[in-house]
């Protein structure tokens, strides 16, 4: 946890907490976990980038006006990865970014798309991501697991491909359990997607698109609907309807919810005005997430602490939200009973006089 990250609004102690508390990362960006450390590592690979390396430079150009602002400046990062060997460089120290913050098992949302449009041989690809992901195991002990997204604004030709590279057995990698739907929503209406979400479906991925993070609740309803959507990304604006409110808590679909991430992209005007609270109250199953930390200046210990402020949860209540996600993934059942025990066991010493 870097001092930037401190809530003084939250004690000491349960930051201290939550830094040690093993934790499940449900919905976080490949490229969008690009720490400054590992763009300047890119960027010196690449030097014609206009991507800035100075951490100070970095956190202005991560400044963003508006959603459409975010995912423009999220492509120039995207341009920084050219090679297999940068794709592995990034999806390890990632990786190593994750097993800092104490977490044990993370779903990081991958764009296929966006790196075989610009020239990366789709095998070497998913080779550079499976190396880096039994690496990663071996030396942080963390589990990484791939969604596939379709960056949905780049058409139908990016959900065909997305698709083909998720389903298709000669390439698919064998960390991959789900398939997801990114981007901007305005003017990119869900119900289209279907046939993609159904043969990966098909094909055995859970569904997880993004929705309701720009768009009103009519676009969860279609994620749901369309998309068969088992957890929804974001979700923020179920708030405004009270029948999805009960139908995501009758039907047990998680939220994956990312409080600082709503903030930065404008999709919420103030921390305080976040419907998280909304979500607990009508008993939907809450999971805390990051999206892209350092493009938000964020990182997942931090949105914990976030959470704590906002529903006022002490470290029992912090435990039973890291024990959502864990419930909430897509991991084997022998893996999550694994780390809820390491959650209840870290807990009870903690709190042990
Ligand atoms: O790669 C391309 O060439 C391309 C062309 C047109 C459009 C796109 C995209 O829309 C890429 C969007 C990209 O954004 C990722 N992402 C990261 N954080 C979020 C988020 O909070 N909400 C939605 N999408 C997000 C997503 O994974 C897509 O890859 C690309
Ligand atoms: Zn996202």
């Amino acid at each position: 946890m870097t001092d930037r990250l401190v809530d003084a609004r939250v004690p000491r102690d349960l930051h201290a907490f939550i830094a040690g508390l093993p934790k499940a990362e449900l919905h976080v960006h490949h490229v969008g976990s690009a720490s400054p450390r590992i763009v300047a590592a890119l960027a010196a690979r690449h030097p014609d980038s206009k991507v800035p390396t100075d951490p100070e430079a970095l956190a202005d150009y991560f400044t963003f006006t508006d959603f459409a602002h975010f995912i423009d400046v999220y492509l120039s990062v995207v341009d920084l990865i050219r090679t297999p060997e940068d794709v592995r460089l990034l999806t390890f120290e990632v990786a190593r970014d994750l097993a800092r913050q104490q977490v044990r098992y993370a779903e990081l949302t991958i764009t296929p798309f966006s790196s075989t449009r610009r020239g990366i041989d789709e095998g070497a690809f998913m080779d550079a991501i499976e190396d880096a992901r039994k690496a990663a195991e071996a030396e942080f002990g963390t589990v990484l697991r791939w969604c596939f997204d379709i960056p949905g604004e780049a058409g139908l030709e990016s959900a065909e491909e997305t698709a083909r590279l998720a389903t298709d057995d000669r390439v698919r990698p064998e960390g991959l359990v789900s398939f997801g739907l990114g981007g901007p929503e305005i003017g990119v209406p869900r119900p289209q997607f279907k046939p993609y979400f159904d043969r990966a479906i098909a094909a055995g991925l859970h569904s997880v698109p993004h929705a309701g993070e720009t768009t009103g609740p009519e676009t969860v309803w279609d994620a749901l609907t369309h998309l068969r959507a088992e957890r929804i990304g974001h979700g923020t604006s179920s708030a405004r309807d009270p029948k999805l409110l009960a139908h995501l808590a009758e039907h047990r679909i998680p939220l994956e919810v990312c409080p600082t991430s709503n903030i930065a992209t404008r999709a919420v005007r103030t921390i305080d005005e976040h419907p998280i609270k909304e979500f607990a109250k009508a008993g939907i199953i809450v999971t805390i997430n990051s999206d892209d930390p350092p493009m938000f200046g964020t990182d997942l210990n931090n949105e914990y602490a976030v959470a704590a402020r906002l529903l006022d949860l002490d470290e029992r209540g912090l435990a039973d939200l890291a024990k959502n996600a864990v419930a909430a993934s897509f991991l084997d059942e022998p893996g999550k009973a694994r780390i809820a025990d390491e959650i209840d066991t870290y807990t009870a010493d903690w709190l042990t006089p």
